[in-house]
């Protein structure tokens, strides 16, 4: 238990690697990722290196069965294997799974094997594999305090995919040196992929020792961490995610960035081999390439193009994947082929970022670990697919030579055309997520990426949004707005307009909350920087909620108080600077702006004089703080001229209405949808 009152319940816990053993499960972890990813490599590439001399279907179907092999068990047997994690003590079955990999993976250079041998090894680890991850999994609450679960996770994460470029690069490093030790050590001369079996035997052997010293994992299971099997956490995860078209198109997009990926590393070994003529260390580069993208991707990829509307970048990642990715299938250069696998993996990355961000941020928190575990179920089972099915695809339809006159001139294999396959999914895809998602309809795609690349703010988010028509009455306390505002939506309505009559603060429900903060004069010493963002707060709700819906389906909206009344209270009133307040309101707003602005001018003497009850919190400021109000909103008027209208408020009423009517006349739409229009051919009906 913490008291309230001690200064260390709230001291940052320290990082989660200085806590000892977390560390050592943490390395063990690494050097264990570290030899999967070398596993992966040095068997598909063993698979293809067995099968030389056979035709290029054969080769291609051994390359997929080492794929198929390591990727079934986790969907199979997978839950089996956690149950096991809960009943067994974790520090033992860790420890008997490393030696059971180490002495499985050496068996395969030790005993020459044949390509039986090897899947069936394959198949073996990958089942070993499934005992030590929930192990594992289930390990680290146990060594880390709960408030630094988060983080251990992250790096759980960090280093189950972080060490992919880095095996990548050993592998082609070792490859490299195994031909070199050829020439010392006869064993290794025909034995290309050895080396790198016995450093992968080796990490394992490595992760067995350190588990084996870790002892402050408890025996018995205290927290059970029964995880759901994958074709159940996919069916669950459906259940929530089908109600939302966002959530859906980000899925869908992020899937098929997946399944590009998942294209050029199934057939990847086969390609290098056959298309580029290159040996396991140009393979090894490749499929480094792929996860280095990927991680500058997610690195670099939400710094990139901050112009740009994360949705469009998130669908442009994709569909520029496609290109990129039939650039790398006809392409056959090996220099080349590396750079653009990097750029594919980095559009990759750049999709998976930004896809999971928003998914974090649309989805509610309790359905969130769901949704995002649901999305690595089917990530996972996609990647299976993809990675088994392109090289088979590739060696059912094998190698065709183009040829002109006789001469072969061009060599056309099924791993080109998987490829090919695959940048026409990632355009599908990627052009499916746009429209599924794309939060600027009307605004030209092309235009809003050179704006991006130029840095230029974007134009307003809501082109679409013209449709409608929106009207903004500012002024100061009891110059004339709320009537005004109440008259003119009246007059619309009774030309036929669909009028929506809306007021800031408080027109929705988080809204009312906010106001009843901002205005109860109970408030007072509310700090200016904290109002200006309540009112932006209350803006965002507003303009989502309510100004966009309306504007959307062609309505009218008109708005007592908008951005300006911001600028004026809260920039010239409380003297803050007017850029921030209006860039904070230019981004709660996503750059809405009215049609019309209808300016009130009423001097603050007699504006005051004419409400009745209790100032509010800001109506009770000095006449001085309510004379800059006055000031700025005429400064913003003069402007800019052809958006305002200002009128004088010490008129009539009916003097008010007829000028603002004269002026609203001017910018009215057809009061009746063109559409509907054209299909009756009746007039519209306007009435005088
Ligand atoms: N042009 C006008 N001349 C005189 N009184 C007015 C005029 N317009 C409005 N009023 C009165 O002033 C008071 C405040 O008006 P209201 O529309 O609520 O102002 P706001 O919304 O700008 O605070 C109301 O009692 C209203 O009847
Ligand atoms: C919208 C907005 C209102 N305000 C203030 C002005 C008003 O005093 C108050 C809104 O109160 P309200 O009762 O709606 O007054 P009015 O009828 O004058 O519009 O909030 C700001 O300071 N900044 C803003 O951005």
């Amino acid at each position: 238990m913490t008291s309230p009152g001690r200064s260390t319940a709230r001291r940052k816990p320290p990082h989660v690697l200085a806590n000892a053993p977390f560390r050592k499960l943490w390395t063990a972890m690494s050097v264990c990722s570290l030899g999967d990813w070398l596993n992966l490599l040095a068997l598909t590439a063993l698979a293809g290196n067995l099968t030389a001399g056979e035709d290029y279907r054969t080769q291609s179907l051994a390359v997929g069965g080492v794929f198929v092999m390591k990727l079934l068990p986790a969907i199979v047997l997978a839950p089996l294997a956690g149950a096991f994690a809960d009943r067994f003590d974790r520090r033992l079955t860790m420890f008997v799974a490393d030696l059971s990999r180490f002495t499985l993976v050496l068996s395969i250079p030790l005993l020459d094997a044949n390509y039986q041998w090897l899947i069936i090894a394959t198949f073996l680890v990958e089942c070993v594999n499934l005992f030590w991850v929930p192990a594992k999994d289930a390990t680290v609450p146990n060594l880390v305090p709960k408030e630094r679960l988060e983080a251990a996770n992250q790096l759980s994460l960090l280093v189950t995919y972080g060490t992919a470029p880095v095996a990548a690069l050993l592998f082609a490093m070792l490859s490299v040196a195994g031909e070199g030790l050829g020439s010392l050590i006869p064993y290794f001369a025909e034995r290309d992929t050895h080396l790198a079996l016995f450093v992968n035997a080796l990490a394992y052997l490595i992760s067995a020792f350190l588990i084996f010293t870790l002892r402050d994992i408890p025996r018995s299971n205290v927290a059970g961490v029964a995880a759901p099997s994958v074709p159940r956490q996919i069916a669950e995860g459906w259940q929530f995610v089908r109600g939302d078209r966002l959530v859906r198109g980000l899925i869908i997009g992020m899937l098929g960035a997946f399944a590009a990926g998942g294209a050029v590393i199934g057939v990847a070994k086969i390609y290098v081999q056959q298309g580029l003529g290159g040996g396991d260390a140009a393979y090894g580069v490749v499929f480094g390439a792929v996860f280095a993208g990927m991680a500058s991707g997610m690195f670099f990829g939400t710094r990139l193009l901050r112009g740009l509307s994360r949705r469009r970048l998130f669908g442009l990642s994709i569909i520029v994947a496609g290109p990129v990715l039939a650039a790398i299938a006809l392409i056959h250069n090996l220099a080349i082929v590396v750079l653009l696998t990097v750029l594919l993996g980095a559009c990759a990355g750049i999709a998976w970022i930004i896809g999971y961000t928003m998914i974090g941020l649309e989805v509610e928190d309790q359905l969130r670990g769901r949704t995002f575990s649901f999305l690595q179920s089917l990530a996972r089972v996609t990647l299976l697919a993809v990675v088994a099915a392109a090289p088979m695809l590739a060696g059912l339809y094998g190698s065709r030579d183009v040829t002109i006159s006789g001469e072969p001139v061009y060599r056309f294999d099924g791993s080109n055309l998987v490829m090919l396959i695959g940048a026409l999914l990632a355009v599908g895809v990627g052009l499916l997520s746009l429209r599924h998602m794309d939060d600027r309809k009307g605004v030209p795609i092309i235009a809003d990426l050179i704006a991006a690349v130029r840095g230029e703010q974007p134009e307003a988010e809501h082109a679409e949004a013209s449709r409608g028509v929106f009207i903004a009455f500012e002024g100061g306390e009891g110059s004339g707005k709320t009537t005004q505002s109440r008259l003119l939506a009246i007059w619309l309505r009774d030309q036929g307009y669909d009028v929506v009559q809306t007021r800031e603060p408080g027109s929705t429900k988080v809204g009312m909350r906010l106001r009843a903060i901002l205005l109860d004069a109970v408030h007072q010493g509310l700090s200016a920087r904290s109002e200006a963002l309540l009112y932006a707060a209350d803006r965002a709700e507003h303009v989502e909620k309510v100004i966009l819906p309306a504007l959307y389906r062609g309505a009218m909206v008109i708005s007592d108080r908008y951005v300006d009344s911001s600028l004026a209270y809260q920039g010239a009133g409380r003297s803050l600077e007017q850029e921030d307040v209006a860039r904070i309101n230019a981004w709660a707003t996503g750059g809405l702006v009215p049609d019309l602005t209808v300016l009130i001018d009423t001097p603050p003497s007699i504006g005051l004089t004419r409400l009745g009850g209790a100032a509010d919190r800001i109506e009770s400021e000095p006449m001085e703080f309510h004379e800059r109000v006055r000031r700025e909103f005429r400064a913003l008027a003069a402007a800019a001229p052809d958006r305002y209208l200002v009128v004088d408020g010490t008129l009539e009423q009916e003097a008010v209405s007829r000028l603002i009517q004269d002026r609203v006349h001017e910018i009215l739409p057809d009061p009746v949808p063109r559409e509907a229009e054209d299909i009756t051919g009746t007039m519209p009906a306007i009435r005088d």
